[in-house]
């Protein structure tokens, strides 16, 4: 008699849309119970291969340990910050979730609160149906005219602020990571730091993902430079807020009103300021709404749940937040290459947007493969791991989900070019046979882009040589620094492999080897005594320890005094610049780089953790 096997199961501990779990039924045994307490559901993960979330759910540690049969959790949304991500994926569990799916609704929600707190709507329908007819104190203001300030101008605040354009708004947006050019195309001017924007707001609203640059963004001392007509929205999520500060705000009436959705425990613990602000006159309260309309439950249940049926089947998924971004066979040989440039898209990010300001982040990319790497049948890989190395830093969803299935996507979304550029140049007189050099362009050598498309690969050695002849001054093999007419430089990084280890050997105009891993402050200093030891002293201070150091002078290529300008606070240029590289134990605060700036530290400082 032959023995037939068990359906896989598959565990939906939320309310997700029929429209997606009509896929699962047939192949897989598919259990919805709702109301488990963290206890149940541990009990029961073991006997589950898949579990589709929303974001009640908190897919703990724990959880995920005691979930032997797990191969996917699926998040019927976009923020995954209820799934330990890390954990799922040391433990080969595939998290997907459904980016775009629920965009409009948390975009349309944005307005209904932003209508809604214009209006008064909350307090005049408790109002009327306390059987009251009050005017004149519900008077509100209108929406026409008035400025909107966007934090965050990636999916959900692009579509806000097109919403918004069509009620007549002034629409303003800090986000350093933003596409200037879509930005533009939704009439939104971009202002270089938060501070000038929320000076700006009639409304603000905030569309950033919850990560350590945007938790606690909106605190006692940013409300108290706001206008106290200002109203605050929040669709995006809870602790980007200090919800304490927000009340004292509109208690003091130096905010006018707010109109939130989400909150930092949810839901909110009884007593806490949230439960406060809910039942404050002047806010508008959801209960995490943003996502739910019948519409965008339909997109991503259908979503996540073709995504699971995929990786049931074996099958790779379209929006992994942490799978592997190649196949296995390729993966082997690529492997170590892949690790170098995801890390130098990575420092990109994080070394040139923390070193003088945001706004340096560039969108303009030229990603050159020299020696053995132009044998390379495909670079997908190698372009989709920049792609997620950029991206990382700055989001918490799509930046983790790019594979090479979205990768050319993802960065056309965003307004990135990539050129890929393959040189057998320039090999002979270096240690390794291959090298891979990432230069951002500075703004106005963007007019040499050679292609119209957002992505350009230009495979064939003979074609990368004519884009790399000295003539065209700006790309791959030719490491000098292109000038603009505006003085700015491109940005270069350069590394290498060695065995299986990726190394950084160029960094800006210094070149130096060190290793792309873990926390590391890199400082440009005039090279004179004492410049070691009082970093090192305020680090010790700190209690920061220093694991290793490494000093990266000037490159070959770039003539003494070359920029040496830049950011020199000293004016006192004792010796020749260079890069102090210094591998550390901890996260270093920012009072800590602050302290190292000046006459007798360094002129400026970074922190990067790779
Ligand atoms: N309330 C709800 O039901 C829903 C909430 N959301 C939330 O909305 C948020 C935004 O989602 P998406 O637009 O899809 O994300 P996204 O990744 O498309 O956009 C986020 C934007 O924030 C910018 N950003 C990152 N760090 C920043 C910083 N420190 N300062 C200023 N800007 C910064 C990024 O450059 C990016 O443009 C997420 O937190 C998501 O979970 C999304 C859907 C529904
Ligand atoms: O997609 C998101 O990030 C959301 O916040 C939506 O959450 P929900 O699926 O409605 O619990």
């Amino acid at each position: 008699m032959a023995i037939v096997k068990p359906k896989p199961k598959i565990l939906i501990p939320e309310k997700v849309s029929p429209d997606g779990l009509a896929l699962l039924k047939d192949s897989f045994h598919v259990d919805e119970k709702k109301g488990l307490s963290a206890d149940d559901l541990k009990a029961i993960i073991g006997d589950y291969e898949a579990l589709i979330v929303r974001s009640e759910t908190k897919v703990t540690a724990e959880l995920l340990q005691a979930a032997k049969q797990l191969k996917v959790v699926a998040r019927a949304g976009v923020g995954v910050d209820n799934v330990d991500v890390k954990t799922a994926t040391s433990l080969g569990i595939i998290v997907v979730n459904s980016p775009s799916g629920n965009i409009n609704a948390a975009a349309e929600h944005t307005i209904a609160l932003l209508m809604a707190v214009a209006r008064n709507i909350g307090d005049a329908n408790s109002s009327i149906k306390a059987g009251k007819w009050e005017r004149s104190r519900l008077t509100g203001i209108e929406a026409k005219s008035k400025t909107l300030a966007i934090v965050g101008l990636g999916k959900v605040g692009l579509t806000v602020a097109r919403i918004a354009n069509g009620f007549g708004m002034r629409l303003l947006a800090y986000d350093p990571y933003a596409s200037p050019s879509l930005a533009a195309a939704a009439s939104v001017t971009l202002l270089p730091t938060l501070a000038e924007l929320l000076k700006e707001a009639d409304f603000l609203t905030l569309h950033t993902p919850l990560i350590a640059s945007t938790k606690g963004m909106i605190g006692k001392a940013e409300l108290a430079t706001m206008k106290p007509t200002a109203r605050i929205l929040n669709v995006a999520r809870g602790g980007m807020i200090d919800e304490d500060a927000l009340l004292a705000a509109l208690d003091a009436g130096t905010i006018a009103g707010a109109g939130i959705d989400v909150w930092t425990s949810e839901p909110p613990e009884p007593d806490s300021s949230a439960t406060r602000l809910i039942a404050h006159p002047k806010v508008v309260a959801t209960p995490h709404l943003g996502a739910s309309t019948k519409e965008a439950q339909e997109n991503v249940s259908i979503d996540v749940c073709e995504q699971v049926v995929s990786i049931l089947s074996g099958e790779l998924p379209r929006s992994a937040v942490n799978a592997p971004i190649i196949l296995p066979e390729e993966y082997r040989t690529l492997q170590p290459f892949v690790t170098l440039v995801e890390k130098m898209g990575s420092l990109y990010t994080q070394h040139y947007s923390n070193r003088v300001n945001a706004q340096s982040f560039r969108t303009t990319f030229d990603i050159t493969y020299e020696g053995a790497l132009t044998d390379l049948h495909t670079t997908k890989p190698l372009f989709a791991a920049l792609v997620k190395g950029l991206l990382t830093p700055i989001t918490s969803s799509d930046g983790l989900n790019i594979n090479i299935v979205n990768a050319e996507l993802l960065a056309k979304d965003r307004g990135i070019l990539i050129n890929e550029h393959r040189s057998r140049e320039n090999v002979e007189d270096k240690p390794y046979s291959s090298f891979i050099t990432l230069r951002a362009r500075a703004s106005r050598s963007t007019s040499l882009a050679r292609s119209d498309k957002a992505i350009s690969r230009s495979t064939s050695p003979s074609a990368a040589r004519t884009l790399l002849s000295p003539s065209s001054g700006a790309v791959g093999g030719n490491l000098a620094p292109a000038s603009t007419k505006t003085g700015e430089e491109d940005q270069v990084i350069q590394g290498f492999v060695s065995g299986t280890q990726p190394f950084i050997s160029r960094l800006d105009r210094f070149k130096g080897e060190f290793v792309p891993k873990g926390t590391l402050l890199i400082c440009r200093n005039f090279d004179s005594c004492g410049k070691i030891g009082f970093v090192g002293s305020l680090l010790g201070k700190a209690g920061v320890n220093i694991k290793f150091m490494n000093v990266a002078p000037l490159h070959d290529d770039v003539e003494e005094g070359e920029g040496a300008g830049e950011g020199n606070v000293s004016g006192n240029q004792e010796g020749k610049e260079a890069l102090m590289i210094l591998g550390v134990d901890r996260p270093v605060g920012d009072d800590v780089v602050g302290g190292l700036i000046g006459p007798e530290g360094v002129v400026e400082a970074s922190v990067v953790t790779l």
